[in-house]
């Protein structure tokens, strides 16, 4: 087993107004009683909206935060009493951060993270090979980092963190503002790291179920959900179809569809559309209504948060 919580807690302390005699503190719970297990070779989406407690339980994974409660392992130790040990045993990237020496070619800070985890020469260059070639990043390698844009810095991001050739990878919203394309290639090479334990935390639930075989969603600090991700995308979730159309008069096609709200954008949506309905919709709209731009959409996220009851991680 890679990492086992039990009752996982942590809060914060927020001071909340600063007078001449006084503070006042607000206390923040923000993950309450969390116990999962991440087995080797597991690849978990964590799921959450702003706030819901995924950075703070992946800082306690790491070590960087002490838990007020419960009891958690990393590697089967203690994480903050271990952490440069563990550390040789993670990679982590962080889709808002960079890991990487700014103003130096990219190479010089894969170099300096040989040195840091004593990676052997000949390992690190038949790595360096391998992870440059699969994520298409050979041409970049001597540029300095400020210089690359946000998808090649993502890949070498990527590098920095595999290049000591870790057991456990931590990806925290690595994908965040990256176009369709290297989004999907990223997918792709996470798929193929089958001999890895990786945690993907992000917003979007389907970016996770395509990458991850374990989906753990949290809500207000609670883990709400730890589900296979494929019994999360045979999940039927109703869609919400939104479409422009300039020459369109409410009244009537409110006539044929009465759910048809219009928004403040003079958009049109038809929401809580049942996926089997959804063909035969379009194909009406379509051929009744001018369309200029239509947009199908499913909000799985928002759907299982409002659909799971009380704090507690269950099936559905
Ligand atoms: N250092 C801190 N001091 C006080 N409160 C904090 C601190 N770090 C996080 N919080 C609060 O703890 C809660 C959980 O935050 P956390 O960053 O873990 O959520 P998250 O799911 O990672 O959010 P996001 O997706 O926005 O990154 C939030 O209410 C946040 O404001």
């Amino acid at each position: 087993m890679i990492i086992k919580t039990e009752n996982l807690t942590k809060q914060y302390q927020k001071v909340t107004s600063v007078d001449f005699f006084h503070r006042t503190k607000q206390t923040i719970a923000a993950v309450k009683n969390v116990s999962l297990q991440i087995n080797q070779g597991d690849h978990v989406g964590l799921v959450g909206l702003n706030g819901s407690g995924k950075s703070t339980l992946i800082k306690m994974i790491l070590g960087i935060l002490q838990p007020n409660g419960g009891k958690i392992t990393t590697f089967g130790v203690n994480p903050v009493d271990n952490r440069q040990i563990n550390a040789r045993k993670i990679g982590v990237v962080f889709g808002q951060r960079s890991q990487l020496r700014w103003d130096l070619p990219v190479m010089d800070t894969l170099l300096l993270n040989r040195e840091l985890y004593q990676v052997d020469n000949k390992d690190f260059h038949s790595r360096l090979n391998q992870l440059t070639k699969t994520l298409g990043a050979e041409d970049f390698l001597s540029q300095p980092v400020r210089t690359l844009s946000l998808g090649q810095r993502m890949k070498v991001e990527f590098i920095a963190a595999l290049i000591h050739d870790p057991e456990l990878i931590i990806l925290d919203e690595p994908t965040i503002g990256l176009d369709v394309l290297t989004k999907n290639s990223l997918i792709a090479f996470l798929k193929g790291l089958t001999n890895k334990t990786i945690i993907f935390t992000s917003h979007d639930l389907i970016e996770v179920e395509q990458t991850c075989s374990r989906i753990m969603i949290m809500n207000a600090g609670n883990l709400v959900l730890n589900l296979d991700s494929a019994k999360i995308a045979n999940l039927a979730v109703p869609a919400t179809i939104t479409f422009t159309s300039s020459s369109s008069n409410y009244a009537d096609l409110r006539q044929t569809w009465p759910q048809l709200m219009q928004l403040t954008n003079g958009d049109f949506q038809l929401a809580d559309i049942e996926q089997k309905n959804i063909k035969e919709i379009l194909s009406q709209l379509t051929a009744s209504v001018p369309i200029e731009n239509i947009e199908v959409k499913n909000n799985k996220l928002e759907y299982l948060l409002s659909h799971i009851a009380g704090g507690n991680a269950h099936e559905i």
